[in-house]
């Protein structure tokens, strides 16, 4: 039995948006939300400290890349990866399969499962349905994942079709394979590529499996906006409104906000993490590239509406500095202010819902862009 429920608490009247609410064993979660990515056991230069200042109530933990270091087994015997990281707050982890396509070498994927060469040292691995969800819960993750394909875009029809079809005969193993007892929320991926009669086929199937949340993969992998928004419009109304829906590794400050007004509750993406590390800022009027020499002397903060630690104390010229001159600080500085903007940027959704001023927040959101063309 898992101890995993979801409330929704209000609906906007112009959109599909909504204010959601979620329960797990390990504490609230309230939608819609961006979970900081944590592939290795850590939110790259985040303190766990620092993440619960600027409010991260969820981070994401990568079973493919702890599973082949330092180890899910280690990690269980040293009491999961809360205490492994220090992280008392939920964790959900991938399943896998879209880090083996991206990161795996000499592949080769069949009914069974994946096969695959470790990036790190060509050791040969199998990552399975049944394999990826003992991995997981040897983590100890709050919210798991099935395992599945990602479907590289593009793909042919008659590929995505397969592909989607095994994906489902997984998301079934999935389920039989987890513990009993376990209180972690299992979560189904649909798939389909950019078909909606497959798309479609792949959400009633894992209705009828029936998972805790649903995830629609195979997205924001190259595809243009338009696309991945006609995708979930197509997709988002044919999933369950009590239950939780997650657009996996979804994406820029619009693609949240759009992600939202379709009736997304959960995102996830290295964006702000890793455009930190290389330089680029996100603020309310767009993005700062920091090392731009326009730069060099400039007193103000990053943002001037920003709250943040780093708004608040350092100018662009020294964060510049940092970057320029390569300093670990400069990854420490920028990717504490990326996450406090995406998580400040999905606490004022939260606030517009609950006052029932979703468009004018939406609004608001673009003409502060489109005053400052970056
Ligand atoms: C970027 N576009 C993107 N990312 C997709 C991820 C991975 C999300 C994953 O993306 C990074 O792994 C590479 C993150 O680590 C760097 C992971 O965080 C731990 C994150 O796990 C949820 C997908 N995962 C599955 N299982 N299925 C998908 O269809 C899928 C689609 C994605 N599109």
């Amino acid at each position: 039995m898992t101890e995993f429920t979801f409330d929704l608490l209000a609906t906007d009247s112009g959109s599909a948006a909504r204010r959601g609410r979620m329960t797990t064993r390990r504490g609230l979660i309230e939608t819609p939300i961006f979970m900081p990515v944590g592939t290795q056991g850590t939110v790259k230069a985040m303190l766990p400290e620092a993440l619960k200042e600027i409010g991260a109530q969820i981070i994401l933990g990568n079973t493919y890349h702890l599973f082949l270091r330092p180890g899910h087994e280690l990690i269980r015997n040293l009491g999961g990866l809360h205490r492994f990281m220090n992280w008392d707050r939920p964790i959900l982890t991938d399943s896998g399969g879209f880090q083996v396509f991206s990161l795996g070498a000499l592949r080769k994927i069949d009914e069974e499962g994946v096969r695959f060469q470790s990036h790190l040292d060509g050791s040969s691995h199998v990552l399975s349905p049944e394999s990826s969800i003992a991995v997981q819960e040897a983590l100890g993750a709050d919210i798991i994942m099935a395992f599945d394909e990602c479907i590289p875009y593009p793909a042919s029809r008659e590929y995505v079709a397969e592909s989607t079809a095994r994906s489902g005969r997984w998301a079934r193993r999935c389920k039989l394979a987890r513990s009993q007892g376990d209180g972690a929320a299992l979560f189904g991926i649909v798939q389909g590529g950019m078909h909606p009669d497959l798309r479609a086929g792949s959400v009633n199937e894992l209705l009828e499996i029936g998972f805790e949340g649903y995830a629609i993969g195979g997205l924001s992998v190259g595809e243009e906006a338009a696309l991945m928004y006609e995708v979930m419009d197509n997709t988002l109304p044919l999933l369950p409104r009590d239950r939780p829906r997650y657009v996996m590794g979804v994406g820029t400050p619009e693609n949240l906000i759009e992600g939202v007004s379709r009736g997304v509750d959960m995102f996830d993406c290295v964006m702000p993490t890793r455009n930190a590390r290389n330089g680029v800022l996100f603020t309310s009027f767009g993005k700062v590239s920091i090392k731009q020499a326009r730069y060099l002397a400039d007193p103000l903060p990053v943002d001037p509406d920003c709250s943040c630690y780093v708004c608040g104390n350092y100018s662009r010229a020294y964060l510049r500095h940092l970057y320029q001159s390569n300093e670990i600080l400069s990854s420490v500085l920028n990717t504490h202010h990326n996450l406090h903007y995406y998580l400040g940027l999905m606490q004022g959704v939260r606030d517009a819902l609950d006052g029932g001023r979703f468009g004018e927040f939406k609004k608001d959101f673009y003409r502060k862009r489109a005053d400052n063309p970056s």
